[in-house]
Parts: C-alpha cells; sequence; structure tokens
C-alpha cells in the first residue's frame, strides 16, 4: 500500500474543506469581501464535525458584526460632518450666489488689513451697487434677477486674483476686498474694469439684460484703519459715484473742513 499520499482517504475530504475553508477565508480577510462570510457560516453549519471550521466560522461573524459597528459609526461621522459643513456653508456664504457673506466680509477684511501692515502695501475695498437691478426684476421677473446676480457673482470672480474676496451684503450690493495693491492706480484700473465687465448684457434665460455698476473705492490705510470706518468710506464713495450719473467708479474723498 503505497504510504506517501497526503492525507488517509478518511483525511482526504477533511483536507479538501481545509482548502475550501482556507479560500473562503481569504477572500474575506484579504480581499474584504464580508460577502463571503455567510458561505462560511454555510459550511460550518454543513460540517458539524470539523471544530476548525466551527472556530474560524465564530470568529468571521464577530468580525462581520464589529466591521458593521465600524461602517455605521463611520457613517454617523460622516453624516455629521456633512451637516457641519451644510451649517458653516450657511452661515458663511450667500446661497444664491456662493459668494461669501457680510460676516465672512467683514473677517476677510480684518485679516487683509494685518496683512496689508506687514506688507506694506495698501488694501482697497470697493463698496458696489448694480445700476438698474430692479428694471430686470420688475420686466424680466424675479427668477431673472437671481440668475443676473449669479452671473454678476461670476463675472467679479473672474476678474479678481486668488488672494481677493468678493462678497455679496445682500440685494445688489457687493464687496471687494483686495490686499495687497501696489499703487493707487492699479486699484482705479481694476474698477474701470469691473464696471465695463458689468456693463457688457447678461445673457439670461429670459432674454438679454442690460445694467451697469457704481462702485465706491476706499484704501487702507489712508482713509480709515479699522473695518468699519473702511466700509464706510468705500458706501460715501459709493453714494458719489451713483450721483455722478452711475456705471462708474469714485475714490474716497475726505469732506473738506
Ligand atoms: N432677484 C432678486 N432681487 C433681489 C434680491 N434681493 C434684493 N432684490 C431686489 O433688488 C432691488 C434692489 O433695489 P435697488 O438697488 O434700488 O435697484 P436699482 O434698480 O439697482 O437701483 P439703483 O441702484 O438706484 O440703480 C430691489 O428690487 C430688491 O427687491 C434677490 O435675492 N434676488
Amino acid at each position: 500500500m503505497p504510504t506517501d499520499l497526503p492525507f488517509s482517504d478518511d483525511a482526504a475530504p477533511h483536507a479538501l474543506l481545509l482548502t475550501k475553508l482556507l479560500t473562503v477565508a481569504e477572500r474575506i480577510a484579504h480581499q474584504g469581501d464580508m460577502q463571503a462570510v455567510p458561505e462560511l457560516l454555510d459550511m460550518a453549519s454543513e460540517h458539524p464535525e470539523s471544530p476548525e471550521l466551527a472556530a474560524l466560522a465564530e470568529a468571521f461573524a464577530k468580525l462581520v458584526v464589529q466591521h458593521e459597528v465600524k461602517e455605521f459609526e463611520l457613517q454617523c461621522t460622516i453624516d455629521h460632518l456633512q451637516r457641519t459643513k451644510q451649517d458653516l456653508e450657511l452661515a458663511n456664504y450667500d446661497p444664491l450666489t456662493g459668494l461669501a457673506n457680510r460676516a465672512i466680509a467683514r473677517d476677510r477684511l480684518q485679516q487683509g488689513m494685518e496683512q496689508s501692515r506687514r506688507s506694506n502695501l495698501p488694501l482697497a475695498v470697493f463698496y458696489m451697487d448694480l445700476d438698474r437691478f430692479k428694471w430686470v426684476n420688475d420686466n424680466m421677473g424675479h427668477a431673472a434677477g437671481d440668475e443676473l446676480l449669479r452671473q454678476v457673482s461670476q463675472r467679479l470672480r473672474d476678474a479678481v486674483r486668488a488672494v481677493d474676496t468678493v462678497a455679496r451684503l445682500g440685494g445688489d450690493e457687493f464687496l471687494c476686498i483686495l490686499p495687497d495693491m501696489l499703487t493707487v492706480t492699479d486699484a482705479q484700473a481694476l474698477a474701470a474694469r469691473l464696471v465695463y465687465s458689468l456693463a457688457q448684457p447678461f445673457p439670461l434665460a429670459a432674454g438679454i439684460a442690460s445694467i451697469g455698476t457704481s462702485i465706491g473705492i476706499a484704501l487702507f490705510p489712508d482713509h480709515a484703519d479699522h473695518v468699519d470706518g473702511l466700509i464706510a468710506c468705500a458706501d460715501a464713495a459709493l453714494y458719489q459715484a451713483k450721483n455722478a450719473g452711475r456705471n462708474g467708479w469714485r475714490l474716497y474723498e475726505r469732506p473738506s473742513a
């Protein structure tokens, strides 16, 4: 009788079973294939004579439960992070245009002023108000007005640098915060470009809309050295731009004594 066979007749089915068992176990352990666990449990119930199988099935069944608990915990964390992110977006960004809101604008202005102090380069604030925007709402509909506000936001974003902030203060009012302007002339040139850009027609679903924009410019540190003062100067300059006939910009001028 040859004796060099790996298993006796009795051992062969056991070896076959262990081979299958290892294959399934490897699928679970190496490929993370949790679908294979029920197969393992079925095998264990079909072969109550195999203690290895019973032990392994039990170990993997525990693993599946732990895996599901971890997956549940992970999903809870992801849900929580998504809710926090949404809350933050609602608190910080204008939902219509995706631009920063007033609160963030104030914060960026404060940061920009600190940066300007370090770099010794002026910071410019543009206070902008669209001209004839109400006409679009009244004649083309509120939805067209919303679409126009979104397109205006995009043009403003496209015109400024990544370091600049464009914020929507509300209605048709925007604030641009432009740190590290090299010269006053640079700020004036940018304002002229923005006026030109927003004077170009806007293709809306309801038709073509034409508006304009007025911009008031204030500079840190020349005109004011704190957030509210600088915004107030830019607002005063905007008032002058509107009074001068709209569709243009004005640099803040101190009232003569
Ligand atoms: N579609 C839309 N309209 C808005 C929104 N918020 C405010 N408005 C409207 O924006 C308009 C702003 O009014 P004004 O600034 O006086 O309008 P204007 O025609 O630009 O006036 P001038 O600046 O004097 O040229 C009002 O009609 C508001 O109802 C908004 O989120 N969506």
